[in-house]
């Protein structure tokens, strides 16, 4: 195989990606990159702990059951701080998309609070257990990716685990979701929770049951992964 010193491409290439990296860090300003560094790295770890918290329960129980219980603390500790990744697109310190990570970040959101934590029969479904392997393994990639990027230090593997586990966690993830919102149905038709019905002072209507359903078909644009 030819060195980069004998064909001289890879080491112009490199030292294209090295110009490339540090020159972005020099637009973004030391303290938008310590922040980030920090941000990504806090992240990692927390994703990280909630990897482990998971395994160890289910190699000391045996079983699902219970587990969502067990990591719920963390989870939405973790899932809720994301909310920052809207503000970081919002003044401008990271490149992507507010709407693309908007969306992202607040259906995460809807599952963690508005679904998971709301409705307690559902949280031993298998469902939750599809979602929450594929987020926590997605985000232990993305973070270290954003982290180890941001470092000038991307192993090869996190490079190309971050653009290709999604082929298999999107899908598995969305279906967890999907599952888990569709498991929930029957529990929010009964119970009429978060719905306001008429009459009432303020003339609204509001059908929690309905807007359910209305959120799993706005997954049908989004099953292209984002
Ligand atoms: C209230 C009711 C809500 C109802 C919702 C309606 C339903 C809508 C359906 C939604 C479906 C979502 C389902 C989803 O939850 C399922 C899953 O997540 S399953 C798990 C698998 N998922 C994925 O693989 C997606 C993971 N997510 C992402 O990749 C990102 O969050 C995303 C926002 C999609 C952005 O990704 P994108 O590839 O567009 O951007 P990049 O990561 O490449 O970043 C672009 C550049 O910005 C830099 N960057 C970004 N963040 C950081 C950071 N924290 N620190 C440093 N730098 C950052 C990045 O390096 C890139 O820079 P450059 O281009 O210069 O290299």
């Amino acid at each position: 195989m030819a060195s980069s010193e004998e064909d001289g491409t890879n080491g112009a290439s490199e030292a294209s990606d090295e110009k490339e990296a540090t020159g972005k860090r020099r637009r973004l300003g030391f303290l938008a990159t310590a922040w980030l560094t920090f941000y990504n790295i806090a992240m990692t770890a927390g994703w990280l702990v909630l990897a482990i918290a998971m395994v160890r329960f289910y190699m000391e129980k045996g079983t699902h059951r219970g587990l969502y219980k067990s990591i719920q603390k963390t989870l939405k500790f973790f899932q809720t701080f994301a909310l920052l990744e809207v503000v970081h697109c919002l003044i401008g310190i990271v490149p992507t998309s507010v709407l693309v990570t908007g969306v992202q970040v607040s259906s995460r959101i809807f599952m963690v609070w508005l679904i998971t934590h709301s409705i307690k029969p559902i949280q031993n479904e298998e469902s939750v257990v599809l979602f929450l392997v594929s987020w926590t393994v997605t985000e232990i990639t993305r973070y270290s990716f954003y982290t180890f990027s941001l470092l000038d230090h991307l192993p090869h593997f996190i490079k190309w685990a971050r653009y290709n586990f999604f082929i298999i966690l999107y899908p598995v993830g969305v279906a967890g979701e999907l599952l888990t919102i569709y498991a929930a149905l029957p529990y929010v038709k009964k119970s009429g929770m978060f719905s306001v019905r008429l009459p009432n002072k303020y003339n609204v209507s509001f059908d929690y049951y309905y807007f359910l359903l209305i959120t799993m078909a706005s997954y049908i644009p989004r099953l292209k992964p984002i």
